[in-house]
Order: C-alpha cells, then structure tokens, then sequence
C-alpha cells in the first residue's frame, strides 16, 4: 500500500497537464443519480478515492455502479432504495451525507449518520437538517445518526434562508426539493460552480431549477426524472494547485481543460503576486517570474477566493518577497500545514484566523505530513521547489482529491513518486 510520496525539488515545471473532472462537482452529481428513474451515464469522472467511496454508498442503497471506463460511469438507480448510509462510509468521508436529500425526495425517508468534524473544522450539518425540516421532514437524532422522514403528504416546497451560503447544504436541498409538491426557494444560497453543474444535470433529466449560480435559488417540484448523459466540470481546485506549481517551481505550464472563469480570485492574486497568467482556450498558461511580492488573500464562499486554494497560495507566498496576510473565513481551522511549512523553512506565524507570511523563505526538504487533502497539496508543491528531498505522510489524504498526481507532475518534469 502507497503510504507516502518522496520529491527531490528544485526543477522548474514546464509542459503540459490536463485537468480532471472536479472532485467536488461529482460527489453530489453521483448522489443525484438516485433520483431518476433510470440509468444515468457520468463522463469526465476523476478516478479518485472519494470518488469510489460515494460509489460504495450508493451500492449499499441499491444502485448499480459500472465504470465503462477509467472516466465513465453508468449508474443505475435502485427501484426501491435502502435507506440506511452507515457510519463506515460517512466516516471516511463526509460528503457520503449527501445522499440524504434524493433519499428523502425518492423515498420520504433517510437514516444517515452523522459525519463528524475533520482536520480543518467541526463542520456541522444544521442547515442541511433545518432546511429538510423546513421542506416538512421530521429529524430525529440518535445512536450516532440522523433520521428525516417525511410526513404521509411527502416534502412540500417552501422559503429556505440559509445562515451562511453552504455549498453542501445548498446541494442537500436542492435535491431534496427537486420532487417536492409546489415551489422551494433557497436564499443566500451557495453560488460555487459545483452548485450550477448539479443544477444543470439534474435539469437534463427533467428537473426545473432556476437560479443556481446566484444567491436566490427557486425549485419547481417535478413528478418524476429521467436518467441523461453528462459531463463534469473541470476540477477549478485541481487546476488551481497546477498553476501554482508552474509559479513556484520557476517554470511554464499550460494547464489544459480549465474554465478560467470559475479561477477568477485565483488567477488574480497569482497576478498582484507576479506570475505571469495567460488565457487559452479551454487552458491556461501560468509563467514564473523572477521575484514575487507577497499579498493578503482573504478566503470568502464563491466569488471570493475558495478556501480550497488558501493552503497551495500559502506555500507560494512563503517564497515571495515581503509580508502577507492570509484570513481563512470559511473554515475555522485550516491552518494545519503552517507547521508542516515552517519545517521546510518557511516563516509563518498564526493568529487566530489569520497567518503571516514573511519571505521570502528558501525552502529545505524535510520530513512532512498530508495533515488533510489541501494541506497535503501545499506541502507537495512546497517540496517542489525545495533543495533536497521531501518526505510526504499520510498521502492518502492526497489521493482523495488528485488524480494521477505522480504521473501528472512527472509529465512536466518533476521528480517525484509514490512509495509504500
Ligand atoms: C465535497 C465538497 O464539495 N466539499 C467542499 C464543500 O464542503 P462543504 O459543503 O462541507 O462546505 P460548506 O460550504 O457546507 O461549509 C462552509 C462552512 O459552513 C459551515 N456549515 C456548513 C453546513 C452546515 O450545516 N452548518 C455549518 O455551519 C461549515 O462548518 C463551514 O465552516 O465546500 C467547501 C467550501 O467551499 C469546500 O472547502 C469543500 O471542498
Ligand atoms: C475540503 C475538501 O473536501 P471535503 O469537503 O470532501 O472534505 C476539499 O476538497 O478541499
């Protein structure tokens, strides 16, 4: 079994990469496939650990996963679902609760339990629960779970004003609502891009969603759904941490099937920072510059910068020239690669939500950890442009969210492999 990834740094990076399918755009797209009433084709599926486990979840309800290739799944949706997601699943990973919502609106009835909290946060689910409940579910918690059963007149549509613009919350009930009796309106809604490639495959398959992409999203209930033929989004995290590893390693790469527009926050700090970022179609071209200056960046919910990049720009701005200062907004504890950093030579220095940069730094090889998925990435690219070796631990919370990682990298020059 992999259990780490070993770099020898310091090669600039220059070629090609192509972008995979977005990770966090499949996730619920996979759970929305329990909605039709028939099967459903994926394209553009990254091959990924969590990929594989929300595959296992949906299994256990009775569907039907067949990969037709390393990116094509067919997955046929069971005629009567269980609906029970055990533990062993939503431990390993939190997105698994997202099979609540379609369950609820295929059977009237859900028995999840509930995920905990991970390295960057407790991250409830209250608002997944308060806007089911408010679609007339009753909740019930015990023994480790949640249950939502909806009343003998199903879910109704209703007014659901979210306290804070949840992704996961927004995509939990959107599906939820999608064949519930009359209108649901979510406001202050999630407006990430993994909210409108949901939106738009469940309105192939018959679904009337209107809004996804702004803060006022409106749902029209439907009787029933048909599976269709779609295609993910490119991984807008995945292309953003490329990017930064043409920065930071001095080189040149041209990041392939990229939708720049879902890279605005990012594409401009790496600018201000002093990288040279270049619009292609379908692709982008990010040069190294010389010397960069560093910058503050405040991680904000969608349009503002994602806070699934705060860690990857964090490692760049350790080589950059003066004081930044980073706010991580959405996650109360998403700092856990500072230590890592600082191993490698880095100097940071954290302050409740905030850290401070100060370069530039030069970055050493070390022994280092994948303390969460993020994280493991900033460690990564940091150990790319390092002297010497780095060690990377914990690498599977790497492969949770990289496809093809080694081969990737290496395609552009790296140095770099996995090890047992
Ligand atoms: C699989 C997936 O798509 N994961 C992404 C999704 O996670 P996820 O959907 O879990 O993130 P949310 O947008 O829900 O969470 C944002 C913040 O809201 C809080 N919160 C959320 C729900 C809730 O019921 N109550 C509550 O308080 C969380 O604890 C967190 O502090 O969006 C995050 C924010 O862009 C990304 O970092 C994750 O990569
Ligand atoms: C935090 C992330 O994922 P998840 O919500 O699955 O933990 C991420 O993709 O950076």
């Amino acid at each position: 079994m992999v259990t780490k990834l070993v770099i020898r740094g310091g090669k600039p990076l220059y070629g090609k990469i192509r972008v995979s399918g977005s990770k966090n755009a499949v996730l619920p797209i996979i759970a929305a496939c329990l909605l039709p009433n028939s099967a459903c084709t994926l394209e553009d599926v990254p091959d990924l650990a969590d990929v594989h486990i929300i595959c296992r979840v949906l299994e256990t309800l009775g569907a039907g996963i067949t990969w037709l290739n390393s990116s094509t799944l067919i997955i046929e949706p069971p005629e009567k679902p269980r609906t029970e997601a055990p533990y062993e699943f939503v431990r390993k990973m939190r997105a698994s609760f997202l099979v609540m919502g379609p369950l609820l609106a295929r059977t009237g009835i859900a028995s999840i339990s509930l995920p905990g909290g991970c390295a960057i946060g407790s991250r409830p689910v209250d608002l997944h629960l308060k806007g089911f409940n408010m679609l007339g579910a009753r909740i019930e918690h015990g023994y480790g779970s949640v249950l939502a059963e909806a009343g003998v007149n199903g879910l109704q549509g209703e007014k659901i004003y979210l306290d804070f613009p949840s992704v996961g919350a927004t995509e939990n009930i959107m599906m939820a609502a999608v064949m519930a009796k009359g209108q649901t309106i979510i406001e202050n809604a999630a407006e990430e891009p993994e909210v409108v490639d949901l939106a738009n495959f469940i309105n192939a398959m018959g679904g009337k969603i209107k809004g996804a992409g702004t803060k006022v999203i409106r749902i029209n209930g439907v009787k029933e759904l048909h599976g269709v033929t779609h295609s993910v989004i490119p991984d807008r995290i995945e292309a953003g941490t490329y990017m930064v590893a043409a920065a930071i390693t001095g080189g040149d790469i041209i990041v392939e099937n990229v939708i720049l527009d879902h890279l605005k926050p990012v594409a401009a700090k790496l600018k201000e920072m002093g990288v040279q970022v270049q619009e292609l179609e379908n692709a982008v071209r990010v040069t190294a510059s010389e010397q960069y200056h560093a910058v503050d960046i405040k991680t904000m919910p969608y349009p503002g910068f994602p806070t699934d990049m705060q860690p990857q720009m964090m490692a760049l701005m350790t080589v950059a020239k003066g004081t930044g200062i980073i706010t991580e907004t959405v996650f109360e504890n998403r700092f856990m690669h500072v230590s890592e950093l600082k191993r490698m030579g880095a100097r940071i220095k954290v302050e409740g939500r905030m850290a401070v940069t100060e370069g530039p730094a030069r970055l050493t090889g070390a022994y280092v950890k994948a303390t969460d998925l993020r994280a493991g990435a900033a460690v990564v690219l940091a150990g790319l442009s390092s002297r010497g070796e780095t060690v990377v631990g914990k690498v599977e919370h790497i492969m949770r969210g990289y496809e093809k990682l080694t081969e990737k990298l290496k395609s552009v020059g790296a140095d770099i492999e996995y090890r047992d």
